[in-house]
């Protein structure tokens, strides 16, 4: 088998970035470092600025206030070209004349690297993503996952230090994008270079990061693995926008004692190192949400619909307050639209905000 020749890769730093757009700032002092080899993934919804900020780590906008750096290079003010990146878009800007071939070679003959080379490093990258017997098609012969493999090809040939990849799935059907996910997952761990990636997909986040960088009106929310993100949010934001189905919120109050109250009812509650007293959000995930045994602690859902989904069942339903709640039961249990249940969780799980959203601690 060919071998690639991933010699380099590189961390960055981004400090203390701004980028307006005339007179709407987009990005508002961002601050992050990225260890070298790292998968990163910038999340968040439509507009936050994710696309933007990737487009500043690549060179293709110009920064309004102050740094980038890639490996220990200050690569503000260079061109895309001379900051060792190589991205992925989600349209995957194949030439439609070319063969696939000549489309994954075409940075290298443009930057005019020998014949030799050229073939030697095409040939590499097209048998990692098994792509080897279709070197003389025409993109317009090729699938959806097969172009998004060669717009991938491109990069790979051209041995950046950094991978930037801006949704590059969102084009796939469902099926496809879960095999592509894998496909960009397995060719991390086999090249080991920093991968940058943006998507809106909490579940494409979750599964391909080691670090996501959470995004909201040009801020970053919060930073961290993405299992740190799920059990341990700092704000509602993040605690609703990471996790499928979604974190449950409900109105409660937090007695003297610790005790949560919920409409009338009374939950013991987390230790806390905070004071707050009064109302609150508390978060609880559905999978943490359980029917109670007689004489528990608990609160009532009257169940509204039930969705059976093989492994689990996901029941939808209000509580006193009329807040929707949903819950996560395993196989043997059953319930019915209608139905009134006593719910329990364990304090542990319970995850409080004030009323700004802030988790309190
Ligand atoms: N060239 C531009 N000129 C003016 N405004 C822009 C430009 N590019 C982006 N914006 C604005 O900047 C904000 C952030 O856009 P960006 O594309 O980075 O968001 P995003 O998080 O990637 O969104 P999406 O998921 O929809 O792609 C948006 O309000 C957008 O309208």
């Amino acid at each position: 088998m060919e071998q690639i020749e991933t010699t380099r890769t590189a961390g960055l730093r981004l400090n203390r970035l701004y980028k307006s757009f005339g007179g709407l700032a987009v990005l508002k002092d961002i601050n992050l470092d990225i260890e070298s080899g790292e998968f990163v993934v910038f999340v968040g919804p439509s507009g936050c600025g994710k696309s933007t900020l990737l487009r500043l780590i690549a060179g293709l906008e110009e920064v309004t206030a102050r740094d980038v750096f890639i490996g220990s290079k200050d690569v503000t003010e260079r061109d895309p070209s001379e900051r060792g990146i190589a991205m992925v878009f989600q349209t995957y800007a194949l030439y439609p004349h070319m063969s696939v071939a000549e489309n994954m070679g075409f940075g290298l003959k443009a930057a005019k690297r020998s014949k030799q080379e050229v073939e030697r490093k095409v040939r590499a990258a097209a048998e990692v993503l098994q792509l080897s017997q279709y070197l003389d098609r025409r993109p317009s012969q090729l699938s959806g996952g097969q172009r998004q493999r060669v717009a991938i090809g491109r990069a790979i040939v051209r041995d950046p230090e950094v991978f930037l990849f801006d949704e590059p799935l969102s084009n796939l059907d469902a099926e496809l994008r879960v095999e592509m996910r894998i496909e960009i997952a397995r060719l991390h761990r086999e090249l080991g270079n920093t991968m940058i990636y943006v998507t809106h997909d909490q579940t494409e986040a979750m599964t391909l990061a080691d670090k996501i960088v959470v995004l909201r009106n040009g801020e970053i929310e919060q930073v961290g693995p993405p299992a740190l993100l799920y059990d341990d949010p700092d704000n509602t934001f993040v605690a609703g926008f990471i996790g499928s189905p979604k974190m449950n919120f409900v109105s409660a109050e937090r007695a003297n004692d610790g005790h949560i109250r919920i409409g009338s009812r009374n939950m013991p509650g987390p230790d806390l190192e905070t004071s707050h007293k009064g109302a609150l959000t508390l978060g609880i995930r559905p999978e943490h949400l359980r029917i109670a045994r007689e004489n528990e602690p608990c609160f009532p859902m009257r169940v509204h619909f039930s969705e059976f989904l093989g492994g689990v069942t996901y029941l939808y339903g209000d509580l006193e307050s009329g807040t929707r709640c949903t819950v996560e039961i395993g196989r043997g249990i059953s319930a019915e639209p209608g139905d009134l249940l006593h719910l329990t969780t364990d304090s542990a799980d319970m995850r409080l905000f004030d009323g700004e959203g802030r988790r309190l601690r």
